[in-house]
């Protein structure tokens, strides 16, 4: 047995269609869900912004309070909507993400939920790098003009199988959270995130495949499905990448869900033929994932 991914776990990444009408995206999101668990999905990834259109001016307007947790009926449906489904379809739910407000310190953020089978909210995690870019004449975005960062690395334990790794979309760039949560033995990075026609055809699939080759672990990319008629066209092409960086399961741009079988068996014999993990120099510089992160279980 593996001790990084204990069983064969089933994948399922829901390549959403969003608009704007947060209850229809809720309700698209439930039978989705529940059609990736009628073929056997352990566990299963909404996108980025999925009850939401994404960009600044949305923030405000579909925010819900999380806090103190949990919240009621009124304060945040999503998060009730995502707790119930995970019940209902017995899975692993990581709800993409969601505009959070809170009261106390009237800051928001862009916050993804993590739910057992049981419909307990296991992982909270708000984005912490913001998307911020100018590449002039494609595409300027400003998260920080209204969402304030998250601080921790999140790491979630799913009891039966494993620990996995949630970040959002542009955390991604920063090869650090992937590093840290890999030292701590996850066996996958999830980031639900919504590139853009210009970074995504740059990018997307190179920095998945970087995380993976990097660290020898699965990886999951969960975006919208591409809408041409929305202010922010997300590239889609929702995919995983497995431990030794080949693309294993990859959507177009179109509504869809893409399965991947994960194993441990994957990640001990990609670790066996490139031993990267034991050959690491330590003396030469500091392990990252040591000392001063501020990162929760
Ligand atoms: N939308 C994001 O947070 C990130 C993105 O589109 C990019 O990094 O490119």
């Amino acid at each position: 047995m593996s001790k990084l991914l204990k069983k064969p776990l089933k994948l399922a990444l829901v390549q959403l269609a969003t608009g704007s009408d947060k209850s229809a995206n809720l309700s698209r999101a439930r039978s989705k869900v529940l059609e990736a668990t009628s073929k056997g999905a352990n566990l299963v990834v909404l996108p980025e912004c999925f009850n939401s259109p994404y960009g600044t001016k949305y923030f405000p307007k579909y925010c819900e309070t999380l806090l103190p947790s949990p919240p009621t009926k009124e304060q945040s449906p999503s998060y009730h909507a995502l707790s119930e489904l995970a019940k209902e379809a017995k899975t692993y739910l990581v709800g993409g993400s969601i505009p959070e407000y809170w009261e106390e310190t009237k800051k928001y953020y862009n916050t993804s939920l993590t739910f057992d089978p049981s419909g307990k909210l296991l992982a909270t995690h708000r984005k912490v790098h913001l998307f911020d870019i100018d590449i002039p004449g494609k595409i300027t975005f400003r998260e920080s003009e209204v969402l304030s960062p998250g601080n921790k690395v999140t790491i979630v334990d799913l009891p039966e199988y494993g620990k996995i790794a949630v970040a959002i979309c542009y955390d991604i760039r920063f090869p650090e959270l992937a590093m840290i949560a890999a030292r701590k033995d996850a066996f996958l990075s999830l980031y639900p995130g919504a590139f853009n026609m210009t970074t995504g055809k740059l990018h997307w699939e190179l920095q998945a495949r970087a995380r993976a080759v990097d660290n020898q672990v699965y990886v999951g990319l969960c975006s919208p499905a591409r809408d041409m008629e929305a202010e922010y066209n997300a590239w889609g092409h929702s995919m995983v990448v497995d431990p030794n960086a080949e693309v294993i399961a990859e959507l177009d741009e179109k509504e869809n869900i893409v399965y991947a079988d994960l194993t441990g068996e994957k990640i001990e014999e990609t670790r066996k033929g490139i031993p990267i993990y034991t050959q690491r120099r330590f003396d030469v510089y500091p392990d990252v994932s040591e000392g001063k992160v501020k990162y929760e279980e």
